[in-house]
């Protein structure tokens, strides 16, 4: 059963005497009386003894900052929804007095922002700020730490590390700049592990970057050890299977059809391929082989998606705590379900989010139940693609954003947006219509891999991005072009209905009101993830007490994360924060917001005094 409740709440606001008018015209909505629907579901929950809803309205926030002592102080409604079930009792006006009484000293550095966003968001304003998170894959490339604050600079959000190459050496060192740039410089760039998987693949090439095979060329494929250099056109093959696998006649992909082979002949551990569709081979490139057409999956299909090499690797992961582990291949979400209680019980104070990668059929089949389990998904086109047909990949990226957005999982859309420009400057037209295809539907975060890892114009790439991000956010924004999505409920427990209510509302009024900036205030970050679950039209302040967190929310949509110590009481936080944001200059007197909080479940409109 699901019952809706209207509460009717006329504003005080004509008659508060600390009422500041704000020059905003879309505010006069507020001096009326209006509608904000809260529904509270109750399929399966009990209604606890003393059902009751406040609604307290109209608390003037008091002079806190020395600064500002004379200044009016500011309007705020307060809308607040109690957690001890529900009557419709509206209560009058409350008044919430700071424990401290409402003086909070102007301590800047109590509140920890990245550098990059605080100079975007003194430089450009609220508006401009950009919603789309991006990622690169950190490799030869960009792994020093000019190059990496370069592109921390350049907008990274998360630094990708891909346990397919490198040594654990190569990557604790990557790990470590980062790490000291956010320290010393104030960017807060979290730090992604994205797991090798089990699937097949082709070895190192014996330390060449790449090789070239050429049409007609016969190579050899095999499962035998090398030394290095590897005899010429000789591939290694990391799966023990593969030569008793495949057959003659089988087409072998290399990468999804960047370099195709037939397999012309079987002896012992070799399997014997001609080029038939020339290309460049890239060291540890996916390979899958075809019959008829269809895609081979014979005992591969019974490797584990987390291989042992790969618990080593997520042992690694812990210990340097990273932020994200992005499994390859998986396959299930009983995977997901077993990694993240290895996770717990090793990491005890750490979250360290599991990223599920769609990049197989099978996970296709159980997308659903998948995602469910994970933190978040990539949509991993690079081996998407070489496992159903290409045609099929648009369709299913817009499925899986879709889908990733209505369970509130943060999802990201990665491979090839910009393959081009691992060799040239300026991105092709069709690369640009496709990263817009992404920021159009919305999905959380984009993510560079070739093009930062290993290509020639790394910053050029991460620069398109940003650009394409923030010109179709803006255009989509000033169109209103975007179709609301219909967000089904996903709360489990009554309290996080509550939540959930009050994120939907918050994020629907700050879009009617305009309004500058969400402020959520989020122990675990949860009441952020739904807000930028609504995608609205201003962006959100998080804040957050842990660093961890905060660099975890670094990965969803609209999310500009703040590592703040508050308290319960959020007269006194909203004060805080202001004079600490003011002091600043990323807001200032008269900005509108709307505030939430996970402690006190309420929606507060105010101006900034
Ligand atoms: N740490 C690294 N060391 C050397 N080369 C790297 C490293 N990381 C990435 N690369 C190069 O960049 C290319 C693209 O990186 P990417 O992370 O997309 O790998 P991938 O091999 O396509 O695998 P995946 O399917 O996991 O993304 C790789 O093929 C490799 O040549
Ligand atoms: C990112 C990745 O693993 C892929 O596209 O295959
Ligand atoms: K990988
Ligand atoms: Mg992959």
């Amino acid at each position: 059963m699901s019952q809706s409740l209207s509460f009717f709440i006329s504003t005080s606001l004509r008659t508060s005497p600390a009422f500041t008018p704000v020059s905003k015209p879309s505010i006069s909505f507020l001096t009326g009386t209006f509608r904000l629907p809260v529904k509270v579901k109750t399929s399966g929950l009990r209604t606890p003894a003393t059902p009751e809803i406040l609604i307290t309205k109209a608390c003037s926030t008091s002079p806190f900052d020395p600064e500002i002592a004379s200044a009016p102080a500011s309007a705020s409604e307060q809308v607040l929804v109690s957690n001890n079930g529900f009557g419709g009792v509206l209560s009058g006006a409350s008044r919430v007095q700071g424990s401290n009484g409402g003086v909070v000293s102007a301590d800047t550095s109590s509140i920890e922002v990245d550098a990059v966003t605080e100079a975007e968001l003194k430089e450009n304003g609220f508006r401009s700020t950009r919603r789309t998170k991006l990622i690169c894959t950190i490799g030869p490339a960009t792994c020093g730490s000019e190059q990496l604050e370069a592109l921390a600079v350049g907008g990274m959000n998360v630094a990708r590390i891909n346990m397919c190459h490198g040594t654990r050496e190569w990557h604790r060192r990557v790990i470590e700049r980062v790490r000291r740039l956010n320290e010393e410089k104030g960017y807060a760039v979290a730090i992604m592990m994205d797991t090798e998987g089990s699937e097949i693949h082709m070895g190192d090439l014996g330390g060449a970057s790449s090789a070239k095979a050429e049409d007609g060329e016969v190579w050899t494929f095999s499962v035998r050890a090398f030394d290095s250099p590897l005899p010429e056109h000789t591939i290694n093959v990391n799966y023990e299977g593969f030569a008793e696998d495949v057959k003659v006649g089988d087409e072998l992909l290399v990468d999804g059809g960047m370099v195709r082979f037939e397999v012309i002949e079987k002896i012992g551990p070799d399997v014997k391929c001609r080029c038939t569709d020339p290309g460049l081979l890239l060291p540890r490139a996916n390979l899958t082989f075809w019959r008829h057409g269809s895609l081979v999956r014979e005992r591969n299909a019974m490797l584990p998606t987390v291989s042992s090499k790969d618990w080593l690797d997520i042992d690694f992961g812990i210990a340097e705590g990273v932020d994200f582990i992005a499994i390859s291949f998986v396959k299930s979400a009983e995977v997901l379900t077993h990694l993240k209680s290895y996770i717990k019980a090793r990491a005890r104070d750490s979250d360290i989010a599991v990223i599920a990668k769609i990049e197989s059929v099978d996970s296709l089949r159980n997308l659903e139940e998948i995602i469910l389990a994970s933190d978040g998904a990539m949509v991993a086109r690079g081996d998407l693609g070489a496992q159903i047909p290409l045609e099929q990949v648009p369709s299913e990226q817009q499925k899986i954003v879709q889908l990733c957005r209505q369970l509130n999982k943060p999802v990201i859309v990665a491979s090839q947006l910009l393959e081009s420009m691992i060799e040239y400057p300026t991105p092709t037209r069709a690369e640009v219509a496709d990263v817009s295809e992404a920021v159009r539907q919305r999905a959380d975060a984009l993510m560079l891999s070739g093009e930062s890892a290993m290509g020639q114009y790394p910053e050029k790439a991460l620069t398109v991005l940003r650009n394409v991000s923030l010109r179709i956010e803006r255009w989509w924004r000033e169109e209103k072009h975007h179709e609301a999505m219909e967000l089904p409920d996903i709360a489990s427990s009554f309290a996080d209905s509550i939540s959930e209510e009050i994120c939907n509302s918050a994020a629907k009024m700050a879009n009617n009101l305009e309004v500058d900036a969400l402020f959520v205030y989020t122990k675990n970050g949860h009441m952020a993830s739904l807000l930028s679950r609504c995608r609205p039209d201003c962006p959100i302040f998080a804040f957050t007490t842990t660093t961890s967190v905060r660099r975890r929310l670094n990965l969803q949509w609209g999310l500009i994360p703040f590592r703040l110590s508050f308290s319960d009481d959020m007269e006194s936080n909203l004060n805080k924060t202001f004079s600490l944001l003011k002091a600043r200059g990323m807001i200032k007197s008269g900005d509108l917001v709307i505030a939430v909080s996970d402690m006190l479940q309420s929606i507060q409109v105010m101006n900034v005094p």
